[in-house]
Parts: structure tokens; sequence; C-alpha cells
């Protein structure tokens, strides 16, 4: 694994990291999809994974909400052991957003919020104002408030997004784990989900997101982990990860990186010629 001299690792030294995965490894039908991957995030930041169709982004989120049993290596946030947690406990720290989740099951959209609540509620109990009223906050971040009595399969592409933030958001994790949650939105939209898991992760909650769009990694995420073939081949901030030698080696295309001419983080201009 190669690790930019500005990388995770470093800035791990001198903030305690939320999140320290080593040496995770899955393999599919003999095939290892997850190779010996570290992650090492401090408390509060926002982790962009990125990398080419099939490169194990989603299969490591699954891993790390453990709806996947990794074959080998270990996960620890704020210093318990992820893997080793009752699922219910771990469903009360860690929230996955998926993009493909709870469609065609009859359910209204605040019901499907409502069941990222299930971890805090009580085995024999039901939903108490408080669940509702977290439930009413979720939906409310992300601007989905009017839709709460739709029935959740009548909506677009990019409301079941937001509604699947809402979910995840309703769970009331500490790590938050978002699969491509910008698919779908358009522009404002792309970018109002991304300032509220900025206003998360201000907030001490830790994020990772698998992102295929490098400008917008680029401009939101404190870390960028670049996954090939299984294995990250470079982590680090942004502006250190993102040269146009690693986006033509990951990815096969030529690209110049500028600066924006405001916040200084980096510009993917792709050569289209
Ligand atoms: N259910 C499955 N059975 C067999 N192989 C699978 C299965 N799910 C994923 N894979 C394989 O595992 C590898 C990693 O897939 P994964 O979905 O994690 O990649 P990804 O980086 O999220 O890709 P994408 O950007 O296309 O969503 C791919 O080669 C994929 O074909």
């Amino acid at each position: 694994m190669t690790r930019t001299a500005h990388g995770l690792g470093d800035a791990v030294s001198i903030t305690p990291a939320a999140l320290a995965a080593s040496r995770l490894s899955f393999a599919r039908d003999g095939r290892l999809v997850i190779d010996g991957v570290d992650v090492d995030l401090p408390v509060g930041s926002f982790g962009a994974a990125i990398g080419p169709n099939g490169a194990g982004k989603s299969t490591l989120l699954q891993l790390l909400v453990g709806t996947l049993p990794v074959d080998s290596g270990a996960v620890l946030f704020d210093g318990a052991d992820l893997l080793a947690l009752r699922r219910r406990d771990r469903a009360r720290m860690v929230a996955l957003s998926e993009q493909h989740g709870d469609g065609d099951t009859g359910l209204r959209v605040n019901d499907v919020v409502m069941l990222g609540r299930t971890p805090h509620i009580g085995r024999w109990a039901s939903e108490g104002p408080s669940d509702r009223q977290v439930v009413a906050d979720a939906l409310s971040a992300v601007g989905m408030s009017a839709f709460a009595d739709r029935p959740f399969d009548t909506l677009s592409g990019g409301e079941r997004q937001r509604v699947q933030l809402a979910r995840a958001l309703a769970q009331q994790p500490r790590l938050l784990l978002l699969d491509e949650p910008t698919n779908h939105l358009d522009v404002r939209a792309q970018l109002s989900l991304l300032s509220l898991v900025r206003a998360q992760t201000a907030a001490g909650i830790t994020a990772v997101a698998a992102l295929h769009d490098l400008n917008i990694a680029a401009a939101y995420a404190d870390a960028v982990i670049v996954l090939s073939d299984g294995k990250v081949v470079a982590a680090g901030p942004a502006a250190s990860v993102l040269t146009g030698e690693l986006i033509g080696d990951v990815y096969g295309v030529r690209a110049d990186v500028l600066r924006h001419p405001r916040t200084g983080r980096p510009l993917i201009a792709f050569d289209t010629t």
C-alpha cells in the first residue's frame, strides 16, 4: 500500500483515530475483492473512498458496517472492536446509507426513516415521542418533510436517496457510511447533501462516503482513500493524493489538476480532446 507523505497515518499521530481499520480482507468466489485494506480517520473527519467500478468501495463499506463478514483484519472505532459487537450495539454506533434499500416494501417515507430508530427502541417496546421527533428532524434535515406520508416506492431516485440518508441520520450513528450518496441528485441537492454531511462531521460524527465524482471528493473530503482492485493505492488529503499521475494510473484517463481559486482545493479537468 502506498501512502502519501502527508497521508492519513500522519494525521492520526496528532489526532486520535476514530476509525482504525487494519488489514481488512474479503474474498468472493475465491478472489480477494478487499485485499489488506487499512483505513485511519481522525474523529469528526470525512473520508471519501474513490476508485473505478468494481474497485471494492461498496464492499469496504459493508465490511465496516458488518453486513459482510471480514475474512481477516480488524475494525476499531473509538477503541471499540466494531466487528465483535452484537448487531444491535453496532447499529447504535454505525449507519450505512445505501443506494438501493427499501424498494417496493409498501412502506411510507416516515416508516422507512423510523427503521433507523430500530436499534434504539427496546426489544418489546414501540416508538415513542422522542423517536418521532428524531425522524421528523432527520426528514427536515434532508428537505423531505413534505414527503413523510408518501409511499417510498413512489419517490424519484433523488428523493429516495435523501430518504435513505434521513434513515441513516435517524439512527444517530457516530460513524456514518454513505454509498454513492450523490447518485441521482441534481447539482444543488448534491451540494446540499454534502454540506449536511460536513455539518455532521463538524458535530463530531466520522463519515466515509463512496464517491465517483472526484471534484466532489476533492471539495468536501478531509481525506481521500483511493481503491483499485481491492487495495488502497493512496490515502491522504485530496491536495496530495489527487494528482494527474494518480488519476491516470487508477482510472486510465488524462486529467489536469488545477486549484480552486477560493478554497485552494484540487479541481480536476479531464482531457476530453
Ligand atoms: N454478490 C457478489 N458476488 C460476486 N462478486 C461480487 C458481488 N458483489 C460484488 N462483487 C464483486 O466484488 C468486486 C467489488 O465490488 P464493489 O461493489 O465493492 O465495487 P465498487 O467499487 O463499489 O464498484 P462500483 O463503483 O461499480 O459501485 C467487483 O469485482 C464485483 O464484481
